[in-house]
């Protein structure tokens, strides 16, 4: 059984961090272990965002455990504080980690704030250059690229190539929903070609947890043997499939159906 690690922020309400990336993994069969970071909370009647941070003493002692087990792979999510980045990126130096997706959660789909603002820096020094593959959507792009917004594929292009130029081995800039295109695209790089994939955009807003699944699939791949590109083609696949069959769960949030890729 492959083993995967995932170091992210728990989303209480069950589609987007630890929780996406746990039934992902379970679709892939691999064996999902979890350190986390923080811990979100809505607040019932408007959905605010409450974030709380993990102790980092607290953040070391799940990664010990999980690491002294060994794992095939891993991704991290939402990072509640530098303190917690600089523990990532010193456990996987360490530990010689060498699958690495680095998936820059840097806001939440409903929120127009950035989560942690000082996490940005240190996500862009400490985490790129430790990723085999790092997974930001446009906006996410944008702040790790230094560049005022991205909204043609030439600019995606000149993104990818900062993002590889900062020491991320390869990148793939989720175009999405928010790309202007009739495709829902994302654009691929690692250094030597570009590759956009494209698949139909679905006419949804029941795309909770998009993000984190699609990393998680690809760390699900990854741990299985895949190369790259095949990893990301494939989890393409596979939260497109969890996208098409995203549902209600109630008038503020609708995730995506994590397992729909196998059972629909
Ligand atoms: N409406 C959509 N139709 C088809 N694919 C989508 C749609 N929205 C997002 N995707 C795809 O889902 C994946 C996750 O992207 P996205 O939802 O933009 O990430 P995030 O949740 O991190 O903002 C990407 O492969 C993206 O292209
Ligand atoms: C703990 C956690 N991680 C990550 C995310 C980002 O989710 P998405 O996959 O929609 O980008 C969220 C959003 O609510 C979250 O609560
Ligand atoms: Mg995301």
């Amino acid at each position: 059984m492959k083993k995967t690690l995932t170091l992210a922020g728990s989303d209480s309400s069950g589609g987007a961090g630890i929780q996406a990336d746990l039934k992902t993994f379970q679709e892939h069969n691999v064996y999902g272990m979890t350190a986390i970071t923080s811990i979100v909370a809505m607040k019932p009647g408007t959905w605010a965002h409450d974030v709380t941070a993990i102790d980092v003493n607290i953040v070391e002692k799940q990664l010990d455990t999980i690491l002294s087990v060994g794992i095939d792979a891993m991704k991290t999510g939402m990072l509640g504080s530098v303190d917690i980045i600089e523990l990532g990126a010193k456990k996987i130096k360490e530990h010689g980690i060498d699958r690495v997706v680095i998936d820059p959660v840097m806001v939440c789909k409903g929120e127009n704030e950035v989560l942690q603002p000082e996490n940005t820096d240190a996500m862009r020094e400490l985490l790129l250059p430790l990723a085999t593959v790092t997974t930001p959507n446009l906006f996410e792009a944008s702040q790790l690229a230094q560049m005022d917004s991205i909204q043609t594929l030439d600019e995606m292009k000149e993104a990818a190539q900062k993002i590889v130029d900062l020491g991320a081995k390869s990148v793939v800039i989720k175009g999405g929903k928010a790309f202007m295109n009739k495709e829902a695209i994302d654009l691929f790089y690692d250094g030597q070609e570009f590759v956009v994939l494209e698949k139909e955009k679905l006419q949804t807003s029941y795309n909770h947890g998009a993000g984190c699944t699609f990393a998680a699939a690809i760390t699900s791949n990854l741990a299985n043997g895949d190369s790259v590109k095949e990893a990301v083609t494939k989890a393409k696949d596979f939260v497109h499939a969890a996208i098409k069959h995203g549902f209600k769960l109630n008038d503020f949030v609708g995730p995506v159906m994590h397992g729909a890729y196998n059972q629909k």
